[in-house]
């Protein structure tokens, strides 16, 4: 079924990762998901196609999907032809994912940010509604049991180098995340201030 497919694909994903950063145990970050406990997600996004006079005043298309970056640890897109879906670069410039149907998109999510310190970052993105089409798109957000601790692997952390964020558990992540809006910066809470 296609929720166990795209579930495997996160798994594998995240253990290639795993072997990039030389972690001996591939399977630290994939067993979250595999785990009975494992909080994930599969949502369905549908977007009716908006029309040039639905702009807004400054001329820019309707936002379908407000920016944010995604909490969980990997997610797995795909969506029709339609296109819509744009990332944040470091600029603060948007740019637009080419949309294709026959490919998969992968996206760190905010708690893979904190297990490898900040290694791998979790993009801002959102959905600007398409004039035309309308778009759908699927996604598996992998998550990590509500009880699992989200910290920085203490094998990545052998040198002299410091966690960039406070303890805490995904439990305590999402309840925060559910309370504030969906674009603010909801790591920015639990990012430690380093004294340089
Ligand atoms: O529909 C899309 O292409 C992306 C939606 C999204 O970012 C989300 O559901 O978290
Ligand atoms: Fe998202």
């Amino acid at each position: 079924e296609y929720v166990s497919a795209v579930k495997r694909m996160g798994c594998e994903v995240l253990e290639l990762l795993a072997d990039g950063l030389k972690i001996q145990a591939r399977d630290v970050f994939s067993k979250l998901l595999k785990d009975e406990q494992s909080d994930s997600v599969f949502r369905l996004n549908h977007y009716p196609p908006c029309p040039e006079n639905y702009q807004d005043m400054n001329g820019r298309n309707l936002i379908g999907f407000g920016e944010h970056t995604d909490p969980q640890i990997i997610s797995v897109l795909r969506s029709n032809n339609t296109s819509g879906l744009q990332i944040s670069l470091r600029d603060g410039n948007w740019i637009s994912v080419p949309p294709d149907q026959n490919s998969f998109f992968i996206n760190v999510g905010d708690s893979l940010q904190v297990m490898t310190n900040g290694r791998f970052k979790s993009v801002r993105h959102r959905v600007v509604a398409n004039t035309l089409k309308s778009r759908v798109s699927m996604i598996y957000f992998g998550g990590p049991p509500l009880s699992e601790k989200i910290a920085p692997l203490p094998s990545l952390m052998e040198g002299s180098e410091d966690s960039l964020y406070k303890e805490f558990t995904w439990f305590e992540y999402k309840k925060s995340a559910y309370k504030s809006r969906l674009a603010d910066n909801r790591l920015g809470l639990f990012e430690k201030i380093v004294a340089s």
